[in-house]
């Protein structure tokens, strides 16, 4: 677990992997990669970001490569030859590294201090030579000393067609973590390359290329640079490519290559960890929970997904006798054990519960069947409009309300949101567990045998007593539902535990407004004029269900019940609540929900308290799961672009071009190997990798291609803008 822990935390990447970590070093002023952007508009361009750049080449420009060249480097890796560099090509411990392969192209970079002053002429002629390119039949690149024949120049074509060769494996210069590209690149471990990689095969008439040694350089000409950004990727074998000048020297000019937003903040893109606030109310240790979500909310969203996803099939459908459709809804689901139960003592009708989805939307509810109910008048939909206009975080939401002949009968079905995992209090604190298995250890729990306590728990065998916490916890829920209820002029009319819903911690009324519908009465002038009655009686009934929850037994409100009742309450609970509850049945005064308040007192505090850590601790869950759904969308991109056997009619286009790049670089994030040819497999090494990809970092990395002849140089800034533009395409054609 700790190493699967460690490759994944970005945090840990430094001690894990310093291939991304190490020195910052500088790109040698004679370095060709500093020439690179020499413009028109900027002749005499030198370099300024060498003192304030890492640079990528700096601890191998002057190592013995610069005598083997080509042949010593990258040829001998490109041909399953171990670099001749000896020392200098080891890692750490001994084994060539692949850093080989950059110290061979770094050699050839030296090799250019000696074709500056020539290259600064060439540099004039740019216009000239890509003239020629474009007239020229034939392009030719030189591949470690052989020749490879490359087709005409077609606009279309692209870089496709290149013959190339498939290196042994035994060949690929090895990848040494110790050595790091430094944080303006970073080297692309090699890979073994399955087949000959389509590398492109002409040219893009912008980019001029120059072969020294071996390697073959490409530059974009002035007049080109600034479109042709991204567009310079046409390798030839051993070729390099720079493409990063111009964002790290300001002094673009014309030569602009990508757009790069400086607003754009590489640190903006990673999960700096948790608060410290937040990870003490972890369960788990730091590391852990640092990067994971705690298990219990994760086995609670995985449940309520599960839950919700709930479906039955064709024979299931028609066992229950359901119809496919309900008015705009389907797929019904019941959320109760058949055979259907009367709604509540004062409304026999029998009634069912449905998880159902709308036709339109998608979205789950919760359907309330009455069945054979015959609305008796349409004015009761006044008091169905003021329910659903009653919106409060414990109240289910009454959405809508229809007849329907779907069921074979008259059936009225109100629609609720639909909360997954509820269950009802009665389920939750009256119900024995189902392991009991009907028998109740006499001895088990607060529970002693005959005391009074234990006469009032052996009759439901509901386990030990409630903390009081928990009771006032609900106690806060229920009133702040029914606070809102009232205030609205409307009334409960069915406060009992079985129409109270408990969805995690969250406490609910549930199926609200059906005794309204249920038992309206048209002949009442004014239905609400009797609502002041029922608020009174949903205060009794407050009373009652808090009794029974303290008890932990429904018996224990039965009129010749209650004053045993309270009085247990009074031994094993403050007076604060043994008060609340004798409030509630005191029916001879007028009683408010909002007197209850000042009962409840500073256990508010309390509440709130508790909340608002949860929402710490959500918000910080949150953070998190944000970053993965961003990384999430840039691999979407990444993957509709990759490997695409055909756009519009160009089954190349994902190989050329911009693609090429990308595909690439899905290598180079993907299909690292190890220097002895094994996966490397480093969860940090890509999040790392896609978060600069995201934030377009100026970053330098090294991208080799399939066939190990040719490196890319490219920022992240470039890359973003290949993503951005292939995938702008995609969408573009998608939508015509
Ligand atoms: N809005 C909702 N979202 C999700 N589940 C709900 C919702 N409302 C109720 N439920 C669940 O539906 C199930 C059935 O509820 P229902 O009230 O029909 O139960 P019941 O005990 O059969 O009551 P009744 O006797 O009145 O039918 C319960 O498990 C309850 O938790």
């Amino acid at each position: 677990m700790s190493t699967f822990l460690n490759n994944f935390f970005p945090a840990d990447t430094a001690a894990m992997d310093p291939i991304f970590y190490s020195p910052s070093n500088v790109i040698p002023s004679e370095s060709k990669l500093a020439t690179y952007m020499v413009t028109q508009q900027s002749p005499e361009f030198i370099p300024t970001r060498i003192n304030s750049s890492p640079n990528f080449y700096s601890p191998y420009h002057n190592t013995p490569m610069l005598n083997n060249g080509l042949n010593g480097g990258v040829a001998n890796a490109v041909n399953g030859l171990t670099p001749t560099s000896s020392t200098s090509n080891k890692s750490v411990n001994g084994t060539p590294s692949m850093l080989g392969l950059q110290k061979a192209t770094a050699a050839v970079v030296a090799q250019q201090k000696q074709l500056q002053q020539k290259h600064h002429q060439q540099q004039q002629q740019q216009q000239q030579s890509h003239l020629q390119q474009q007239q020229q039949p034939q392009h030719s690149l030189i591949n470690g000393g052989s020749q490879q024949q490359i087709g005409p120049p077609n606009a279309n074509q692209g870089y496709v067609g290149m013959t190339t060769t498939t290196p042994l494996k035994g060949g690929r210069s090895s990848l040494r973590r110790n050595d790091s590209p430094s944080s303006i690149g970073e080297k692309s471990p090699p890979r073994i390359t399955p087949h000959a990689s389509p590398i492109p095969t002409t040219l893009p008439a912008s980019v001029h290329q120059e072969n020294v040694g071996g390697t073959v350089y490409f530059y974009p000409t002035a007049n080109h640079t600034t479109a042709q950004s991204s567009s310079a990727v046409g390798l030839g074998a051993g070729g390099v490519v720079d493409t990063v000048a111009s964002h790290h020297t300001g002094q673009t000019g014309g030569a602009s290559l990508t757009p790069v937003q400086p607003s754009i903040l590489y640190t903006g893109h990673v999960y700096p960890g948790p608060a410290s606030n937040v990870i003490t109310m972890q369960p788990k240790t730091q590391l852990e929970s640092a990067f994971f979500m705690p298990d219990e909310m994760r086995s609670e969203v995985l449940s309520r997904n599960v839950i919700s996803n709930l479906m039955l099939d064709a024979s299931e459908t028609a066992q229950h006798a359901l119809p496919l459709e309900v008015d705009n809804y389907h797929s019904l689901y019941p959320l109760e054990a058949l055979p259907v139960q009367p709604l509540h003592a004062k409304l026999t009708l029998p009634s069912s519960t449905y998880k159902a989805t709308h036709s339109t939307t998608g979205i789950k509810y919760c359907l309330r069947r009455l069945h054979g109910f015959r609305l008796q008048s349409t004015k009761c939909m006044t008091v169905v409009e003021m329910w659903k206009k009653l919106q409060h975080s414990n109240v289910v939401q009454l959405r809508e309300v229809f007849t329907t002949k779907a069921f074979g009968d008259n059936s009225l079905v109100l629609v609720y949101d639909y909360h997954p995992n509820s269950q009802t209090l009665l389920a939750k604190y009256f119900t024995p567990p189902p392991e009991s298995n009907g028998y109740n250890d006499p001895f088990q729990g607060e529970a002693r045998p005959f005391s009074h306590k234990s006469n009032l728990q052996r009759t439901t065998g509901n386990g030990p007593l409630l903390p009081e916490a928990t009771i006032w916890a609900i106690i806060m829920q229920l009133t702040a539902g029914l606070r809102a209820i009232h205030q609205a002029g409307l009334a409960c009319r069915s406060l009992d535990p079985t129409k109270i819903i408990v969805t995690g911690k969250r406490i609910r009324f549930s199926f609200s407004g059906t005794s309204d519908i249920a038992q309206f009465d048209p002949n009442v002038a004014n239905p609400l004029a009797v609502v002041s009655m029922h608020q009174q009686e949903d205060l009794t009934a407050l009373g009652r269900l808090v009794l029974a929850l303290a008890c932990k037994c429904l018996q224990s409100v039965q009129r010749d019940n209650v004053q045993s009742s309270i009085e247990m309450v009074s031994r094993h609970y403050s007076s604060d609540l043994r008060n609340f509850i004798v409030y509630l049945f005191t029916t001879t005064q007028r009683r408010s929900v909002t007197d209850l308040m000042p009962m409840i007192g500073a256990r508010f505090y309390t509440q709130l308290d508790a909340l608002q850590a949860q929402c710490d601790m959500q918000e910080d869950e949150l953070a998190k799961e944000m970053e993965n759904g961003r990384l999430y969308r840039i691999l979407v991109k990444l993957n509709c672009i990759n490997e695409r056997p055909d756009f519009n009619l160009d089954c190349t286009w994902s190989e050329i071009g911009d693609r090429y790049m990308l595909k690439l670089f899905r290598d180079f994030l993907f299909h690292s190997v190890t220097e002895d040819g094994r996966p490397w497999l480093d969860h940090a090494h890509i999040v790392q990798c896609l978060n600069k990809l995201d934030a377009g970092s100026l970053e330098r990395v090294q991208l080799m291609s399939r066939d190990e002849q040719s490196v890319l140089i490219v920022t992240y800034a470039e890359l973003k803008n290949c993503l951005d533009k292939a995938f702008s395409e995609l969408l573009a054609s998608a939508a015509s």
